[in-house]
């Protein structure tokens, strides 16, 4: 779907209004400031390609802030099940995309989640889920990486949780400072994690993938 939906945006040809219908509702109130920006960046907001683009940012900013809308129990659903076993269980890769809270600009990359269970086991989509909850709003890497961490170890209190975050910054690159080629790691260590050196190069060694190796 979500390579259908890319599809029609990039088309030359306008999608019937049909075919967008899954997209969210815009923000309130965002379409008009965002009629002010264009002009204050110098732009005629009435010019032929400009004339739908406040609803379009409306409706994007839903999409990219969604997560002040949602809550940890309802990504998570009925997600967690009884403990199969206590082995690490690692998902890596999870692609994330935010908006840093300093410039408004997107910072993205993937995340790597790992867990030692205790009583409990999560079901693995969630924890792409738990991902999007706390990147679709304005951040900064480290906290999102946090609430990561505090979002599995209350769901599951397992042994032990880990969040490693690999991201690189449009504010970095774009502008300000202009590095193209950094990218910034972020981790949360908990429980054996923490406290037993093995578990903790165990984690490190099954992720060890650079963003720019790739
Ligand atoms: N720690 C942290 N810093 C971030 C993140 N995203 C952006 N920043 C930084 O936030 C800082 C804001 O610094 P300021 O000096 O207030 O803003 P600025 O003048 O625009 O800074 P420059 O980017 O250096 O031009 C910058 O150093 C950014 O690189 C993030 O996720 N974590
Ligand atoms: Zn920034």
């Amino acid at each position: 779907m979500l390579y259908t939906r890319l599809a029609l945006e990039t088309s030359p040809v306008t999608p019937p209004e049909d075919a967008l219908r899954d997209d969210p509702p815009g923000l309130p109130g965002l379409g008009d400031l965002t009629r002010a920006w264009l002009s204050a960046i110098g732009e005629d907001p009435d010019r032929e390609g400009l004339t739908r683009t406040p609803q379009r940012v409306a409706r994007a900013w839903a999409h990219l802030t969604a997560g002040y809308h949602q809550t940890l129990a309802e990504v998570v659903g009925e997600g967690v099940f009884a403990a199969e076993g206590s082995e690490m269980v690692i998902v890596k890769d999870i692609e994330f995309y935010s908006m840093c809270e300093h410039h408004m600009l997107p910072f993205y990359g993937r995340a790597h989640v790992a867990y030692i269970p205790r009583e409990k086991i999560l079901g693995l989509s969630k924890f792409a889920r738990i991902v999007d909850l706390y990147s679709r709003r304005l951040q900064v890497q480290e906290r999102v990486t946090t609430q990561v961490a505090d979002a599995v170890e209350e769901l599951l209190a397992p042994k032990g949780v880990a969040v490693l975050m690999e991201g690189i910054h449009l504010c970095m690159a774009m502008r300000g400072v202009q590095k193209q080629n950094s990218s910034t790691t972020t981790s949360a260590m908990r429980g054996l994690f923490r406290s037993d050196p093995r578990t903790r190069a165990e984690f490190m060694s099954a992720v060890q993938v650079t963003l720019r190796g790739r």
